[in-house]
């Protein structure tokens, strides 16, 4: 038996406009968001009735009803009901992770095509009671009489079952949220406030010069009255950003992490369409770029490690196995959960020290072109609706290297869990 591994190619994605929680997709949810972004590609790219080899989509914030929600979704998109999905997650590298899942099925030949994507909704949460309330109650549904569900409903009721529990953005073992994580992260590595409000300022400048220039045309599709994200700040200054308070160390008098340099809560989804050579040409679709390899490394933040510092450690692997280097690329998208996971992440690099003592390099990795950074912006501009984040990332890397010709692309997406997943997107 011989597995001969196949090309994936990259044909391209859509995204719905991200937005801030509570506004304009307050009641869609993630199965209205993922139907619509699946609807879309099967729009875009001519699938109506089509059997894919698999559908991956995934929510991080999702109610226990959405189990099932890529099978669900694709259910309504229009691609034929013998397309199987898979529910996933891996926090904000879920669609990244989907696109991966995707493209190794490909490449050893068990799929020919597949769409990989992701929604979050920070608007409609799942709400937890108490152990005890819902023990009730599913006393009360089992038992058989009127009057016995009666007794078993206030037996020994107190009103304390009924205190709800939220989600948070906390890490379950250490208690802190993303931004006190990176927060410490930005001591740590001496990131300034300013430099974090420039990435942030450039983020919301590039974007919005992306959407002027029509880069955006076929990735973006209006949904709900909306065209483009609704984080999107073409007119922010530096002033602006520099008169907002710190969002997570408050009191301090040291904080640097503020709403302006850090994502806000998100809604929307986004999904891209994969597959092999083969089937792209007999469908005589265009392949975009090439989904090269992928890696994900995980840090012991609970030992010290800085949580959203993952990719520094998954990058150096991946690039190692084909000998490249760094410089080796003209595009980089790095995810930017906080400007300062960014800055992080590139001093890390260029620090002789971390290289050697914790990415057992000889030298530095090295510094990037800022200017072939996050060209059309990134998630502080954009938006971050946790999982739909990577496809995101996918279609517009894909896109930029189709544009360009030939090239290379760097995806680097830290998760929550203290997990990095990264990719190379190449196109020759
Ligand atoms: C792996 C990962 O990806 S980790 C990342 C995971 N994501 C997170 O953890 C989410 C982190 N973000 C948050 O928790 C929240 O968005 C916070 C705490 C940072 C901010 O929350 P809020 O205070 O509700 O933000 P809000 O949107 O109201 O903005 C606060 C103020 O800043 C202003 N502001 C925000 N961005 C900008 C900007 N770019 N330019 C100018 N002003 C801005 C707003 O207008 C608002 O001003 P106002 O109070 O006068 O109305």
């Amino acid at each position: 038996m011989e597995n001969t591994l196949q090309r994936v190619g990259v044909i391209g994605g859509v995204r719905i406009p991200f937005c801030r929680n509570n506004t304009a997709y307050a009641d869609v949810g993630n199965f209205g968001m993922s139907v619509k972004v699946l609807g879309a590609l099967v729009e875009r790219f001519g699938l109506h009735g089509v059997e894919l080899g698999e559908v991956a989509m995934g929510a991080v914030i999702k109610h226990s009803s959405e189990w099932n929600l890529a099978r669900e979704a694709l259910l309504s998109s229009g691609l034929a009901p013998t397309t199987p999905g898979i529910t996933t997650a891996r926090a904000c590298g879920t669609s990244l992770d989907n696109a991966i899942i995707i493209a190794n099925k490909i490449a050893t030949g068990q799929i020919e095509a597949g769409i990989a994507g992701g929604s979050d909704t920070t608007s409609d949460v799942p709400i937890v009671y108490s152990q005890r309330l819902r023990k009730r109650l599913l006393a009360v549904n089992r038992a058989k009489t009127p009057m016995e569900k009666l007794k078993t409903a206030v037996r020994g009721f107190s009103l304390s079952e009924l205190k709800p529990s939220f989600p948070g953005v906390a890490e379950p073992r250490t208690g802190m949220s993303m931004g006190d994580h990176c927060e410490k992260m930005a001591k740590e590595w001496h990131i300034g406030r300013q430099e974090q409000d420039r990435l942030a300022l450039e983020s919301h400048h590039k974007l919005g010069t992306a959407y002027e220039t029509g880069f955006f045309e076929d990735l973006v599709v209006p949904f709900r009255g909306l065209k483009r994200d609704g984080f999107l700040r073409p007119d922010t200054t530096m002033e602006k950003l520099a008169a907002l308070k710190p969002a997570f160390d408050k009191s301090s008098g040291l904080g640097t992490l503020t709403a302006g340099n850090s994502t806000g809560l998100s809604d929307g989804a986004a999904a891209v369409l994969l597959a092999s050579e083969a089937w792209a040409a007999k469908r005589g679709l265009k392949i975009q770029a090439w989904l090269r390899d992928a890696e994900v490394a995980a840090v012991d933040f609970v030992h010290g490690e800085g949580l959203l510092m993952a990719p520094t450690v998954a990058v150096p692997r991946m690039l190692a196995r084909h000998g490249l280097t760094l410089q080796d690329f003209d595009f980089y998208e790095i995810h930017e959960a906080f400007a300062a996971q960014v800055l992080c992440t590139l001093r890390a690099w260029e620090s002789a020290d971390y290289c050697k003592n914790r990415l057992g390099l000889d030298a530095p990795f090295g510094s990037i072109d800022p200017a072939r950074l996050n060209v059309h912006g990134s998630s502080l501009a954009v938006g971050h609706p946790f999982a739909a984040t990577g496809a995101r990332i996918v279609a517009t890397l894909a896109k930029l290297l189709e544009q360009k010709g030939s090239g290379r692309g760097l995806i680097s997406i830290c998760t929550a869990g203290g997990m990095g997943v990264t990719a190379i997107l190449e196109r020759n």
